[in-house]
Protein backbone atom coordinates (compact mmCIF):
# COMPACT_ATOMS: atom_id res chain seq x y z
CA UNK A 1 0.00 0.00 0.00
CA UNK A 2 1.86 3.37 -0.81
CA UNK A 3 2.04 6.05 1.80
CA UNK A 4 -0.72 7.90 -0.26
CA UNK A 5 -3.06 4.86 0.14
CA UNK A 6 -2.26 3.94 3.79
CA UNK A 7 -3.26 7.70 5.10
CA UNK A 8 -6.12 7.65 2.88
CA UNK A 9 -7.87 5.07 4.21
CA UNK A 10 -6.47 5.46 7.63
CA UNK A 11 -8.50 8.94 7.81
CA UNK A 12 -11.13 7.51 6.28
CA UNK A 13 -10.98 4.76 8.68
CA UNK A 14 -10.17 6.96 11.68
CA UNK A 15 -13.17 9.29 11.07
CA UNK A 16 -15.47 6.38 11.11
CA UNK A 17 -13.71 5.61 14.60
CA UNK A 18 -13.58 9.04 15.83
CA UNK A 19 -17.48 9.07 15.82
CA UNK A 20 -17.75 6.54 17.57
CA UNK A 21 -15.11 7.45 20.17
CA UNK A 22 -16.46 11.03 20.57
CA UNK A 23 -19.70 8.80 21.91
CA UNK A 24 -17.55 7.05 24.22
CA UNK A 25 -15.90 9.49 25.72
CA UNK A 26 -16.39 13.04 27.21
CA UNK A 27 -15.81 16.02 24.75
CA UNK A 28 -12.97 17.45 26.84
CA UNK A 29 -11.65 13.89 26.39
CA UNK A 30 -12.07 13.41 23.13
CA UNK A 31 -10.82 17.11 21.97
CA UNK A 32 -7.54 16.18 24.29
CA UNK A 33 -6.36 13.08 23.44
CA UNK A 34 -7.91 11.84 20.24
CA UNK A 35 -8.66 14.62 17.98
CA UNK A 36 -5.24 15.30 17.97
CA UNK A 37 -4.28 11.98 15.88
CA UNK A 38 -3.76 10.97 12.67
CA UNK A 39 -4.33 7.97 11.17
CA UNK A 40 -2.48 5.28 8.51
CA UNK A 41 -3.70 1.84 7.70
CA UNK A 42 -1.28 -0.90 7.20
CA UNK A 43 -1.34 -4.39 6.53
CA UNK A 44 -2.87 -5.50 10.20
CA UNK A 45 -2.98 -2.36 12.27
CA UNK A 46 -4.04 1.22 11.87
CA UNK A 47 -1.42 3.39 13.07
CA UNK A 48 -2.00 6.35 15.25
CA UNK A 49 0.28 9.33 14.94
CA UNK A 50 0.46 11.49 17.82
CA UNK A 51 1.86 15.16 17.99
CA UNK A 52 3.65 14.50 21.19
CA UNK A 53 5.03 11.61 22.72
CA UNK A 54 2.27 12.87 26.17
CA UNK A 55 -0.72 12.36 24.30
CA UNK A 56 0.83 8.77 22.43
CA UNK A 57 1.27 7.55 25.94
CA UNK A 58 -1.96 8.63 27.28
CA UNK A 59 -3.30 7.29 24.55
CA UNK A 60 -1.63 3.80 24.68
CA UNK A 61 -2.55 3.47 28.17
CA UNK A 62 -5.89 4.44 28.60
CA UNK A 63 -7.48 4.03 25.18
CA UNK A 64 -5.75 2.29 22.99
CA UNK A 65 -8.08 -1.11 23.75
CA UNK A 66 -11.29 0.07 23.70
CA UNK A 67 -10.12 1.72 19.87
CA UNK A 68 -9.18 -1.70 18.55
CA UNK A 69 -12.69 -2.96 20.33
CA UNK A 70 -14.53 -0.44 18.48
CA UNK A 71 -11.96 -1.14 15.36
CA UNK A 72 -12.94 -4.63 14.96
CA UNK A 73 -16.56 -3.72 15.21
CA UNK A 74 -16.40 -1.29 12.10
CA UNK A 75 -14.42 -3.87 10.42
CA UNK A 76 -15.49 -7.34 11.56
CA UNK A 77 -12.97 -10.65 10.63
CA UNK A 78 -10.00 -8.56 9.70
CA UNK A 79 -8.92 -8.59 13.91
CA UNK A 80 -6.98 -5.25 13.17
CA UNK A 81 -4.38 -3.97 16.17
CA UNK A 82 -4.64 -0.47 16.61
CA UNK A 83 -0.26 1.30 17.37
CA UNK A 84 0.41 4.43 18.47
CA UNK A 85 3.82 6.53 17.23
CA UNK A 86 4.86 9.59 17.56
CA UNK A 87 4.44 11.68 14.68
CA UNK A 88 7.62 12.40 12.38
CA UNK A 89 7.19 16.06 12.11
CA UNK A 90 4.90 18.12 13.76
CA UNK A 91 1.22 17.52 12.63
CA UNK A 92 0.49 20.85 11.31
CA UNK A 93 -3.22 22.21 12.25
CA UNK A 94 -4.44 21.71 9.06
CA UNK A 95 -6.87 18.41 8.83
CA UNK A 96 -6.34 16.23 5.31
CA UNK A 97 -9.66 16.81 3.28
CA UNK A 98 -11.22 13.56 4.30
CA UNK A 99 -11.12 14.36 7.91
CA UNK A 100 -13.95 17.21 8.55
CA UNK A 101 -13.83 19.17 11.37
CA UNK A 102 -16.29 18.89 13.63
CA UNK A 103 -17.57 22.89 13.56
CA UNK A 104 -17.26 23.49 10.10
CA UNK A 105 -15.43 22.36 7.61
CA UNK A 106 -13.13 25.73 6.43
CA UNK A 107 -12.17 26.05 10.02
CA UNK A 108 -10.19 28.89 10.64
CA UNK A 109 -10.34 30.75 14.09
CA UNK A 110 -8.92 34.09 14.05
CA UNK A 111 -8.54 37.16 16.42
CA UNK A 112 -11.92 37.58 16.80
CA UNK A 113 -12.57 33.61 17.42
CA UNK A 114 -14.83 33.26 14.47
CA UNK A 115 -14.89 30.57 12.32
CA UNK A 116 -14.88 31.25 8.55
CA UNK A 117 -16.59 28.16 7.60
CA UNK A 118 -20.27 29.78 9.52
CA UNK A 119 -21.34 31.91 6.75
CA UNK A 120 -24.90 32.35 5.55
CA UNK A 121 -24.04 31.26 2.70
CA UNK A 122 -23.10 27.44 4.52
CA UNK A 123 -26.51 27.81 6.47
CA UNK A 124 -29.62 26.08 5.30
CA UNK A 125 -32.79 28.06 5.89
CA UNK A 126 -36.09 26.11 6.60
CA UNK A 127 -38.91 26.79 8.21
CA UNK A 128 -37.47 25.62 11.54
CA UNK A 129 -35.37 28.55 11.53
CA UNK A 130 -36.49 31.01 9.08
CA UNK A 131 -37.28 33.53 11.66
CA UNK A 132 -34.06 33.61 13.23
CA UNK A 133 -32.16 33.39 9.75
CA UNK A 134 -34.24 37.12 9.00
CA UNK A 135 -32.99 38.43 12.01
CA UNK A 136 -29.70 37.55 12.18
CA UNK A 137 -28.91 38.93 8.54
CA UNK A 138 -30.94 42.32 9.55
CA UNK A 139 -28.56 42.46 13.24
CA UNK A 140 -25.63 41.58 10.24
CA UNK A 141 -27.15 44.69 7.82
CA UNK A 142 -27.35 46.76 11.11
CA UNK A 143 -25.56 45.91 13.85
CA UNK A 144 -25.94 47.34 17.40
CA UNK A 145 -29.40 49.10 15.42
CA UNK A 146 -32.30 46.55 14.68
CA UNK A 147 -32.73 43.98 17.36
CA UNK A 148 -30.61 44.26 19.95
CA UNK A 149 -29.70 42.02 21.78
CA UNK A 150 -30.38 38.52 19.53
CA UNK A 151 -31.21 36.83 21.60
CA UNK A 152 -31.15 33.13 19.50
CA UNK A 153 -32.04 29.22 21.36
CA UNK A 154 -32.68 26.12 20.93
CA UNK A 155 -31.68 22.50 21.57
CA UNK A 156 -28.78 21.28 20.82
CA UNK A 157 -26.95 21.19 17.67
CA UNK A 158 -29.49 23.04 15.72
CA UNK A 159 -27.11 25.74 14.51
CA UNK A 160 -27.39 28.61 17.34
CA UNK A 161 -23.51 28.91 16.98
CA UNK A 162 -23.43 28.81 13.63
CA UNK A 163 -26.03 31.34 12.41
CA UNK A 164 -24.21 33.71 15.30
CA UNK A 165 -20.65 33.12 13.96
CA UNK A 166 -22.48 34.12 10.38
CA UNK A 167 -23.67 37.57 11.76
CA UNK A 168 -20.25 38.28 12.99
CA UNK A 169 -18.35 37.06 9.82
CA UNK A 170 -20.81 39.22 7.72
CA UNK A 171 -20.25 42.18 9.67
CA UNK A 172 -16.40 41.69 9.83
CA UNK A 173 -16.90 41.46 5.58
CA UNK A 174 -18.68 44.77 5.55
CA UNK A 175 -16.40 46.58 7.58
CA UNK A 176 -13.12 44.79 8.56
CA UNK A 177 -11.94 47.08 11.19
CA UNK A 178 -14.99 46.20 13.18
CA UNK A 179 -14.06 45.05 16.41
CA UNK A 180 -15.88 41.00 17.15
CA UNK A 181 -15.62 38.71 19.73
CA UNK A 182 -17.10 35.70 20.05
CA UNK A 183 -16.50 33.56 23.19
CA UNK A 184 -18.32 30.92 25.02
CA UNK A 185 -20.27 31.05 27.90
CA UNK A 186 -17.60 29.27 29.70
CA UNK A 187 -14.61 31.41 27.90
CA UNK A 188 -15.61 34.83 29.50
CA UNK A 189 -15.87 32.92 33.41
CA UNK A 190 -12.66 31.62 32.57
CA UNK A 191 -11.26 34.61 31.29
CA UNK A 192 -13.12 37.34 34.22
CA UNK A 193 -11.15 34.40 36.91
CA UNK A 194 -8.44 34.68 35.49
CA UNK A 195 -8.49 38.59 35.89
CA UNK A 196 -9.96 38.36 39.44
CA UNK A 197 -6.88 36.03 39.95
CA UNK A 198 -4.14 38.66 38.52
CA UNK A 199 -5.71 41.85 39.54
CA UNK A 200 -6.56 42.43 35.83
CA UNK A 201 -9.74 43.13 35.93
CA UNK A 202 -9.71 47.06 34.39
CA UNK A 203 -8.16 45.37 31.52
CA UNK A 204 -10.48 42.39 30.97
CA UNK A 205 -13.72 45.31 31.57
CA UNK A 206 -11.93 47.64 28.61
CA UNK A 207 -11.35 44.93 26.75
CA UNK A 208 -14.94 43.76 26.53
CA UNK A 209 -16.41 47.11 26.44
CA UNK A 210 -14.49 48.40 23.37
CA UNK A 211 -16.11 46.03 20.93
CA UNK A 212 -18.42 46.26 18.36
CA UNK A 213 -19.98 43.30 18.91
CA UNK A 214 -20.02 40.60 21.50
CA UNK A 215 -20.96 37.35 20.78
CA UNK A 216 -21.86 34.72 23.39
CA UNK A 217 -22.40 31.47 23.30
CA UNK A 218 -24.77 29.09 25.09
CA UNK A 219 -25.38 31.59 28.44
CA UNK A 220 -27.40 28.60 30.24
CA UNK A 221 -23.27 27.98 31.68
CA UNK A 222 -24.03 31.55 33.50
CA UNK A 223 -26.95 30.01 35.60
CA UNK A 224 -26.54 30.41 39.69
CA UNK A 225 -22.85 32.09 38.98
CA UNK A 226 -23.30 35.38 40.53
CA UNK A 227 -20.24 37.01 40.35
CA UNK A 228 -20.33 36.45 36.33
CA UNK A 229 -23.69 37.65 36.20
CA UNK A 230 -23.03 41.00 38.06
CA UNK A 231 -20.29 41.16 36.04
CA UNK A 232 -21.84 40.38 32.53
CA UNK A 233 -24.75 42.88 33.72
CA UNK A 234 -22.13 45.76 33.09
CA UNK A 235 -20.45 44.48 30.51
CA UNK A 236 -23.77 44.16 28.66
CA UNK A 237 -24.77 47.44 29.63
CA UNK A 238 -21.92 49.15 28.71
CA UNK A 239 -22.13 47.63 25.36
CA UNK A 240 -25.80 48.73 24.84
CA UNK A 241 -25.28 51.92 25.61
CA UNK A 242 -22.82 52.59 23.31
CA UNK A 243 -25.20 50.85 20.50
CA UNK A 244 -22.31 47.56 19.81
CA UNK A 245 -24.14 44.63 19.09
CA UNK A 246 -24.72 42.33 21.48
CA UNK A 247 -26.16 38.41 20.18
CA UNK A 248 -26.66 35.98 22.53
CA UNK A 249 -27.65 31.90 22.28
CA UNK A 250 -28.97 29.95 25.04
CA UNK A 251 -30.75 26.94 24.80
CA UNK A 252 -33.68 28.14 26.04
CA UNK A 253 -36.29 31.11 26.52
CA UNK A 254 -34.40 33.84 28.64
CA UNK A 255 -37.21 33.53 31.54
CA UNK A 256 -36.78 29.64 31.92
CA UNK A 257 -33.06 29.75 32.42
CA UNK A 258 -32.96 28.62 36.61
CA UNK A 259 -30.79 30.48 38.41
CA UNK A 260 -30.29 33.39 36.07
CA UNK A 261 -31.15 36.68 37.35
CA UNK A 262 -34.32 38.66 36.79
CA UNK A 263 -32.44 41.73 35.62
CA UNK A 264 -30.83 39.63 33.35
CA UNK A 265 -33.33 38.02 31.40
CA UNK A 266 -35.44 41.28 31.47
CA UNK A 267 -32.54 42.61 29.55
CA UNK A 268 -32.21 39.67 27.04
CA UNK A 269 -35.65 40.01 26.06
CA UNK A 270 -34.94 44.04 25.06
CA UNK A 271 -34.32 43.04 22.00
CA UNK A 272 -35.62 40.19 19.72
CA UNK A 273 -35.47 36.68 20.93
CA UNK A 274 -36.06 34.14 18.36
CA UNK A 275 -36.19 30.55 18.46
CA UNK A 276 -34.64 27.75 16.52
CA UNK A 277 -36.93 24.63 16.31
CA UNK A 278 -36.33 20.71 15.29
CA UNK A 279 -35.49 20.69 11.44
CA UNK A 280 -37.79 19.45 9.72
CA UNK A 281 -37.62 16.39 6.92
CA UNK A 282 -36.78 18.78 3.77
CA UNK A 283 -34.45 20.70 5.68
CA UNK A 284 -32.70 18.14 7.41
CA UNK A 285 -32.10 16.72 3.60
CA UNK A 286 -31.17 19.95 2.13
CA UNK A 287 -28.49 20.44 5.66
CA UNK A 288 -27.33 16.96 4.74
CA UNK A 289 -27.03 17.71 0.47
CA UNK A 290 -25.21 21.04 1.86
CA UNK A 291 -22.66 19.65 4.29
CA UNK A 292 -21.55 16.59 1.50
CA UNK A 293 -21.11 19.44 -0.79
CA UNK A 294 -19.02 21.52 1.54
CA UNK A 295 -16.64 17.97 1.57
CA UNK A 296 -16.51 18.25 -2.02
CA UNK A 297 -19.11 15.06 -2.68
CA UNK A 298 -21.95 14.45 -5.42
CA UNK A 299 -24.46 12.49 -2.70
CA UNK A 300 -27.52 11.33 -5.02
CA UNK A 301 -30.60 12.89 -3.26
CA UNK A 302 -32.02 9.35 -1.96
CA UNK A 303 -28.92 8.94 -0.02
CA UNK A 304 -29.20 12.41 1.83
CA UNK A 305 -33.12 11.67 1.72
CA UNK A 306 -32.01 7.79 3.36
CA UNK A 307 -29.97 9.59 5.84
CA UNK A 308 -32.15 12.84 6.97
CA UNK A 309 -35.43 10.39 7.39
CA UNK A 310 -33.08 8.19 9.66
CA UNK A 311 -31.24 10.51 11.87
CA UNK A 312 -34.05 12.81 13.47
CA UNK A 313 -32.22 14.68 16.27
CA UNK A 314 -30.06 17.56 15.36
CA UNK A 315 -27.53 18.55 12.74
CA UNK A 316 -24.12 17.60 14.37
CA UNK A 317 -25.57 13.73 14.38
CA UNK A 318 -26.83 14.33 10.79
CA UNK A 319 -23.02 15.38 10.17
CA UNK A 320 -21.60 12.25 11.88
CA UNK A 321 -24.09 10.33 10.04
CA UNK A 322 -22.80 11.65 6.46
CA UNK A 323 -19.14 11.34 7.91
CA UNK A 324 -19.68 7.91 8.21
CA UNK A 325 -20.98 7.27 5.14
CA UNK A 326 -18.17 9.11 3.63
CA UNK A 327 -15.55 7.37 5.70
CA UNK A 328 -17.89 3.86 4.86
CA UNK A 329 -17.31 4.11 0.92
CA UNK A 330 -13.78 5.64 0.65
CA UNK A 331 -13.14 2.28 2.26
CA UNK A 332 -15.08 0.25 0.67
CA UNK A 333 -14.67 1.83 -2.50
CA UNK A 334 -18.35 1.01 -3.51
CA UNK A 335 -20.45 4.07 -4.95
CA UNK A 336 -22.97 5.99 -3.38
CA UNK A 337 -26.26 4.25 -2.44
CA UNK A 338 -28.88 3.87 -0.27
CA UNK A 339 -27.57 0.24 0.32
CA UNK A 340 -24.15 1.67 1.45
CA UNK A 341 -25.58 4.39 3.98
CA UNK A 342 -27.71 1.30 5.40
CA UNK A 343 -24.54 -0.33 5.90
CA UNK A 344 -22.62 2.97 7.59
CA UNK A 345 -25.57 3.50 9.43
CA UNK A 346 -26.47 -0.15 10.75
CA UNK A 347 -26.09 -0.29 14.02
CA UNK A 348 -27.69 3.32 14.90
CA UNK A 349 -30.47 1.94 12.69
CA UNK A 350 -30.69 -1.00 14.69
CA UNK A 351 -30.66 1.28 17.90
CA UNK A 352 -33.19 3.17 16.76
CA UNK A 353 -35.75 0.45 15.87
CA UNK A 354 -35.42 -0.77 19.46
CA UNK A 355 -36.20 2.82 20.68
CA UNK A 356 -38.84 3.41 18.50
CA UNK A 357 -41.34 0.70 18.85
CA UNK A 358 -44.36 1.25 20.08
CA UNK A 359 -43.87 -0.02 24.15
CA UNK A 360 -40.85 1.56 23.76
CA UNK A 361 -42.70 5.48 23.32
CA UNK A 362 -45.05 4.35 26.04
CA UNK A 363 -42.54 3.10 28.64
CA UNK A 364 -40.49 6.34 27.92
CA UNK A 365 -43.02 8.54 28.26
CA UNK A 366 -44.51 7.22 31.10
CA UNK A 367 -40.97 7.22 33.15
CA UNK A 368 -40.27 10.94 31.76
CA UNK A 369 -43.21 11.73 33.58
CA UNK A 370 -43.35 9.83 36.50
CA UNK A 371 -46.25 7.92 35.72
CA UNK A 372 -46.89 3.82 36.09
CA UNK A 373 -46.78 2.50 32.86
CA UNK A 374 -50.38 1.31 32.75
CA UNK A 375 -51.86 5.04 33.21
CA UNK A 376 -51.17 5.02 29.42
CA UNK A 377 -53.67 1.92 28.95
CA UNK A 378 -56.69 3.68 31.70
CA UNK A 379 -59.25 5.67 31.83
CA UNK A 380 -58.06 7.97 33.88
CA UNK A 381 -58.34 11.74 32.30
CA UNK A 382 -56.41 14.10 35.25
CA UNK A 383 -54.35 16.28 33.70
CA UNK A 384 -51.02 15.06 34.83
CA UNK A 385 -52.16 11.33 33.11
CA UNK A 386 -53.92 12.41 30.36
CA UNK A 387 -51.40 14.74 28.65
CA UNK A 388 -48.54 12.68 28.63
CA UNK A 389 -50.67 9.74 27.44
CA UNK A 390 -51.62 12.43 24.63
CA UNK A 391 -47.86 13.00 24.37
CA UNK A 392 -47.45 9.05 23.89
CA UNK A 393 -49.99 9.05 21.30
CA UNK A 394 -48.46 11.97 19.07
CA UNK A 395 -44.83 10.94 19.08
CA UNK A 396 -45.80 7.34 18.21
CA UNK A 397 -47.69 8.82 15.29
CA UNK A 398 -44.59 10.80 14.17
CA UNK A 399 -41.96 8.08 14.88
CA UNK A 400 -43.83 4.99 13.91
CA UNK A 401 -45.69 4.10 10.96
CA UNK A 402 -48.69 2.50 13.38
CA UNK A 403 -52.28 3.48 11.87
CA UNK A 404 -54.70 5.78 14.39
CA UNK A 405 -56.73 2.98 14.78
CA UNK A 406 -53.72 0.65 15.91
CA UNK A 407 -52.17 3.07 18.01
CA UNK A 408 -55.96 3.91 19.92
CA UNK A 409 -55.76 0.00 20.12
CA UNK A 410 -52.60 0.29 22.28
CA UNK A 411 -53.42 3.19 24.31
CA UNK A 412 -56.16 1.43 26.29
CA UNK A 413 -58.45 0.58 23.02
CA UNK A 414 -59.58 4.21 22.03
CA UNK A 415 -60.78 5.75 19.15
CA UNK A 416 -58.95 6.55 16.50
CA UNK A 417 -60.22 9.92 16.45
CA UNK A 418 -59.57 10.44 20.05
CA UNK A 419 -55.47 9.79 18.81
CA UNK A 420 -55.94 12.33 16.03
CA UNK A 421 -57.03 14.49 18.43
CA UNK A 422 -54.39 14.17 20.66
CA UNK A 423 -51.54 14.63 17.93
CA UNK A 424 -53.88 17.96 17.13
CA UNK A 425 -53.71 19.03 20.62
CA UNK A 426 -49.63 18.43 21.18
CA UNK A 427 -48.93 20.18 17.81
CA UNK A 428 -50.87 23.15 19.15
CA UNK A 429 -49.34 22.88 22.61
CA UNK A 430 -45.86 22.33 21.66
CA UNK A 431 -46.50 26.17 19.38
CA UNK A 432 -47.62 27.97 22.28
CA UNK A 433 -46.43 26.05 25.90
CA UNK A 434 -42.64 25.84 26.14
CA UNK A 435 -42.70 23.33 28.50
CA UNK A 436 -44.41 21.37 26.27
CA UNK A 437 -41.72 22.15 23.45
CA UNK A 438 -39.21 21.31 25.75
CA UNK A 439 -40.65 18.08 27.38
CA UNK A 440 -41.54 16.58 23.82
CA UNK A 441 -38.20 17.52 22.79
CA UNK A 442 -36.22 15.97 25.33
CA UNK A 443 -38.30 12.78 24.80
CA UNK A 444 -37.68 12.82 21.28
CA UNK A 445 -34.08 13.12 22.32
CA UNK A 446 -34.13 10.01 24.71
CA UNK A 447 -35.61 7.87 21.80
CA UNK A 448 -32.84 8.83 19.58
CA UNK A 449 -35.45 10.66 17.01
N1 LIG B 1 -29.23 25.23 9.11
C1 LIG B 1 -28.01 24.72 9.02
N2 LIG B 1 -27.37 24.66 7.84
C2 LIG B 1 -26.14 24.13 7.75
N3 LIG B 1 -25.44 23.65 8.78
C3 LIG B 1 -26.01 23.68 9.98
C4 LIG B 1 -27.32 24.21 10.17
N4 LIG B 1 -27.65 24.10 11.47
C5 LIG B 1 -26.60 23.53 12.07
N5 LIG B 1 -25.61 23.28 11.19
C6 LIG B 1 -24.32 22.64 11.48
O1 LIG B 1 -24.49 21.77 12.60
C7 LIG B 1 -23.38 21.81 13.48
C8 LIG B 1 -23.86 22.17 14.86
O2 LIG B 1 -24.36 23.49 14.83
P1 LIG B 1 -24.10 24.55 16.00
O3 LIG B 1 -22.81 24.27 16.69
O4 LIG B 1 -24.30 25.90 15.44
O5 LIG B 1 -25.30 24.14 16.97
P2 LIG B 1 -25.72 24.80 18.34
O6 LIG B 1 -27.18 24.97 18.27
O7 LIG B 1 -24.90 26.00 18.64
O8 LIG B 1 -25.35 23.63 19.35
P3 LIG B 1 -25.03 23.71 20.93
O9 LIG B 1 -26.34 23.84 21.60
O10 LIG B 1 -24.40 22.38 21.20
O11 LIG B 1 -24.12 24.86 21.17
C9 LIG B 1 -22.42 22.81 12.87
O12 LIG B 1 -21.42 22.12 12.17
C10 LIG B 1 -23.26 23.62 11.90
O13 LIG B 1 -22.54 24.05 10.77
Amino acid sequence: MSNETASQDGAALWSALSVRMEMLVSTQQYNTWLRPLQAELHAEELLLLAPNSFVRDRVQNHYRELLEKELNEILPGLCLRVALQQAPAPISDERPASQPERRGHAHHLNGHHLNNGFTFQAYVEGKSNQLAVAAARQVAEHPGKSYNPLYIYGGVGLGKTHLMHAVGNEILRANPQAKILYISSEGFIMDMVRALQHNSTAEFKQRYRKLDALLIDDIQFFANKDRTQEEFFHTFNALFDGGSQIIITCDRYPKEVEGLEERLQSRFGWGLTVAIEPHDLETRMAIVLCKAEEAGIELPQEVAFFIAEKIRSHVRELEGALRRVIAHVNFTRKPYSVETARAALRDLIDVQKRMISLDNIQKVVAEYFHIRGSEMQSKRRSRNIARPRQMAMALTKELTSHSLPEIGDAFGGRDHTTVLHACRQIEKLRQSDPQVAEDYNNILRVLGG
